[in-house]
């Protein structure tokens, strides 16, 4: 496994983290678009290897053989590469050793969205996400309220709840400057 001494920091993987539809998929295109980096969402990775949407996987393979695939996918991104934009699923950092992986090889950012903005997304998620299904809106908001610890160990958390996505985007960057000139400053020319 790489681990981020190893790495220098401005070439180092950035991984989105966050519950369903905070926007770590809309945010990270618009992150390597502006970054000129690679863009690689681990949901529509195994979506395209199945060949078939996320609701169906499960519905076929079961989520412990989702879980599975998604481990194998992020494990290999954070030995092998560098300086790509990772948005994983919502429920990745529920396997301890993803969150490991991620932290000691990449910057992960945490998209924070409170509840009350985030019910207003439901409606438009419900279709393609599984694990908002067959379940009611106390038990949706008990899942978003108990997935928050996984998320909790970040290297940065952003608060998104006053931010279209592209402004987040921008945050983002504003935040990796600070700490890239900080921690590995560019050289003058003379
Ligand atoms: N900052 C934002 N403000 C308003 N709407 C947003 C913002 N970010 C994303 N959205 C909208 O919320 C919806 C969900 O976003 P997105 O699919 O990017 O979430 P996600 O975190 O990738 O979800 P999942 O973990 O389920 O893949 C999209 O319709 C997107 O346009
Ligand atoms: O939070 C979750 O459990 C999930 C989130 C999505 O990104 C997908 O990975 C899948 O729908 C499961
Ligand atoms: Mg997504």
């Amino acid at each position: 496994m790489q681990n981020n001494t190893e790495i220098p920091l401005r070439e180092q993987n950035i991984v989105l983290i966050g519950f369903m539809g905070v926007g770590k998929t809309t945010i990270g295109s618009h992150l390597a678009r502006k970054l000129y980096r690679d863009f690689v969402d681990i949901d529509q990775e195994i979506e395209q290897e199945y060949n078939m949407p996320t609701t169906e996987i499960f519905k076929t393979y079961g989520e412990q053989r989702f879980r599975e695939i998604e481990k194998e996918h992020i494990l290999k991104l954070c030995s092998n590469t560098r300086l790509k934009i990772i948005s994983v699923g919502g429920g990745a950092f529920l396997q301890e050793e993803v969150k490991q992986a991620c932290l000691a090889s990449s910057i992960v950012f945490f998209l924070d969205l409170n509840w009350n903005s985030w019910k207003d997304r439901l409606k438009m998620l419900i279709d393609t996400r599984p694990n908002l299904q067959n379940k009611t809106l106390e038990e949706i908001e008990e899942l978003f309220r108990s997935r928050q610890d996984i998320y909790a160990v970040n290297h940065s958390k952003i608060d998104t709840d006053q931010l279209d996505a592209e402004e987040v985007a921008d945050y983002i960057i504003q935040t990796l400057n600070l700490g890239w000139e900080l921690y590995e400053p560019t050289r003058g020319l003379n």
